[in-house]
């Protein structure tokens, strides 16, 4: 371990930008101690129902405030603080992390359009949320003419860019609301805003950029393909472009005014942004190849380091220094996990058993196998290997006999499923999964642990902090403060992992090959064309709700 002197003894402070809300970590630089924290729920959370001024909003839409991201700066950066006692002039950086592809348009400026009074009532100058899916037609369009353009660069997507990308989302601006998409002079990450408010400079991150925003081998996608697409499209890269920064590095010092509002020393660093998954590797100690982080919350990053690009099929992105500069970061993930779960909890539990921790308890209490269920966890599209957003969940082998815990462990075993087909594509296309750090809230349900110990047939090592991404930002601050060299170097020294908490057991691990088998069958037939039933029953009811929203609005002009 190496520390640089001068920065090493005082403090820095991790923000993460999480669905629901931010949490900010005031954190030791030696050692990487968690000394205060505290989190500031959005006002408006995610917004998928109408904007706040009362205009109703299409299926499959997730918006945010981008105040609420500021918000969290003002109110949980002090808190933490506060919470820490520890004295602000000590306090030598700050970093952040976010979820992507969480993106906006705005001025040259950096004002979100949606502070702009005469677009506010427009949904497309919002920000758009990782799991607004509304633009799954525009990813099909991005990657049938990619394919058949033999694009070099969608290899290093598995195959496929996925419909919460930034090129997907800022097509549906285009086509549908061309006077926004015109008005944006910059369409940015909210990672990248955010630090843009810390700091006064806008910068963009290696990490957003490559896996969110379609960056390889130093270019996107040229003007050529962007105007095949819609000649309207061919400038959207000169709304992305900016200086681009390595992870760890720093974006600029903190303005008077964001010194202001976080309680901070300004002039202190401010580290380039990231993404809450790729950040977490640094502080579950995982930046070596080879050693698979999962962050389990609502959805589910896989984020892994690897010595070559390789081409693995499904996967969301492949990106040179992705997670830490000088390996290749690779990403999968699944789009919906704790969220399935939190569904049924919330609209399928009967009162007396509406908990995670009763119904946990309750299925705990059955061998494997026992419920005679396979669910396919698709509550919110598939991410990867399928990449497409149409698809959704489905459970087989419900009887009269079937029991509100039996659903629900089978929920949870259907998403030890998806993470075990993610693992085996990596290891067919020759990226090593040694090793697996799980990180996140999941963490504390031990039968969701064990389930995926017994189903990857893995042993699983488990992050030693609650506040992984939050840490992570930390690491990256006091990189970019100068404290330690590398981010390696820095995660080892203010990192932390439990080895080996849950091992497989070699019945269980059994018992699930064959449910796994089932799950794999319905997995090809359901996601790969042997019955594109979902994809129907989704072009049905978005006719259906389209319809009901002209009759609606016709009812309103003639009243
Ligand atoms: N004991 C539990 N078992 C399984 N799922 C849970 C449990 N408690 C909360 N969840 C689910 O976990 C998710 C929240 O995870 P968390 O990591 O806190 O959030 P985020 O992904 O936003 O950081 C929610 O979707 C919720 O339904
Ligand atoms: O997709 C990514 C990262 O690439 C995540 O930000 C997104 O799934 C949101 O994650 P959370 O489950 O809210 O932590």
């Amino acid at each position: 371990m190496s520390r640089v002197d001068g920065a090493g003894d005082g403090y820095v402070v991790g923000v993460d930008f999480g669905t629901l809300s931010g949490r900010a970590l005031v954190v030791r630089v030696r050692d990487g101690a968690e000394l205060g924290t505290a989190v500031h729920e959005y006002r408006d959370a995610v917004i998928s129902a109408a904007l706040p001024g009362g205009r109703p909003l299409p299926p499959d839409w997730a918006l945010q405030n981008p105040d609420d991201y500021r918000d969290v700066l003002r109110h949980a950066v002090p808190a933490a603080v506060a919470a820490a006692g520890v004295d602000p002039a000590r306090i030598v950086g700050i970093g952040i992390d976010f979820t992507a592809c969480t993106v906006l348009p705005t001025l040259a400026d950096g004002t979100p359009l949606c502070e702009v009074p005469e677009l506010r009532d427009r949904p497309h100058s919002w920000v758009k949320l990782w799991k607004h899916h509304a633009a799954q037609p525009h990813a099909d369009r991005v990657n049938a003419l990619a394919h058949e353009r033999r694009e070099p660069w969608i290899g290093r997507y598995g195959g496929k860019i996925s419909a919460e990308w930034q090129f997907a989302k800022g097509l549906q601006i285009l086509a549908e609301d061309p006077e926004v998409y015109r008005r944006a002079d910059r369409f940015i990450e909210a990672a990248d805003w955010i630090v843009w408010e810390l700091c006064g400079v806008e910068t963009r991150n290696v990490c957003t950029a490559g896996y969110k925003g379609i960056r390889q081998d130093g270019h996107y996608p040229s003007a050529d393909f962007l105007a095949a697409l819609d000649p309207g499209f061919a400038d959207f890269v000169t709304k992305l472009d900016g200086p681009l920064l390595p992870l760890g590095a720093r974006a600029g010092t903190l303005t008077a005014r964001a010194a202001a509002w976080t309680g901070l020393p300004e002039g202190i660093a401010v580290a380039a942004g990231n993404v809450d998954a790729h950040v977490t590797a640094a502080s579950a100690q995982a930046v070596r190849p080879g050693r698979m982080v999962a962050i389990m919350g609502t959805s589910t990053c896989h984020v892994v380091n690897g010595t070559h690009p390789a081409e693995v099929a499904g996967m969301c992105g492949v990106v040179d220094g992705g997670i830490s500069p000088g390996a290749w970061g690779y990403e999968a993930g699944q789009s919906g996990v704790g969220d399935i779960f939190g569904w049924f909890v919330a609209n399928a539990a009967p009162a007396g058993v509406d908990s995670h921790e009763r119904l946990t308890e309750l299925a705990a209490a059955q061998p494997v196998g026992a419920h005679g269920l396979v669910a396919l966890d698709w509550w919110n599209g598939n991410r990867s290997l399928l990449v497409n957003h149409d698809l959704s969940g489905m459970i087989v082998g419900l009887t009269l006999a079937t029991r509100p815990q039996d659903v629900y462990r089978a929920l949870l075993e259907s998403t030890a499923y998806g993470t075990r087909m993610i693992i085996e594509a990596f290891a067919d296309a020759g990226v090593a999964v040694d090793d697996l750090v799980i990180a996140g809230g999941l963490t504390t349900n031990e039968l969701l642990m064990q389930i995926y110990a017994d189903v990857t047939r893995r042993p699983l090592n488990i992050i030693a902090s609650a506040q992984g991404p939050a840490l992570g930002s930390a690491i990256h601050a006091a990189v970019a403060a100068g404290a330690y060299p590398t981010i390696h170097e820095a995660s080892e020294a203010m990192g932390r992992v439990h080895e080996a908490v849950y091992r497989p057991d070699p019945d269980r691990a059994r018992a699930y090959d064959a449910l796994y088998a089932e799950y794999r069958a319905l997995h090809d037939h359901f996601g790969r064309g042997g019955d594109d039933v979902m994809l129907r029953l989704r072009a049905i009811r978005n006719a259906a709700v389209d319809a009901a929203a002209r009759n609606q609005t016709e009812l309103e002009v003639v009243g």
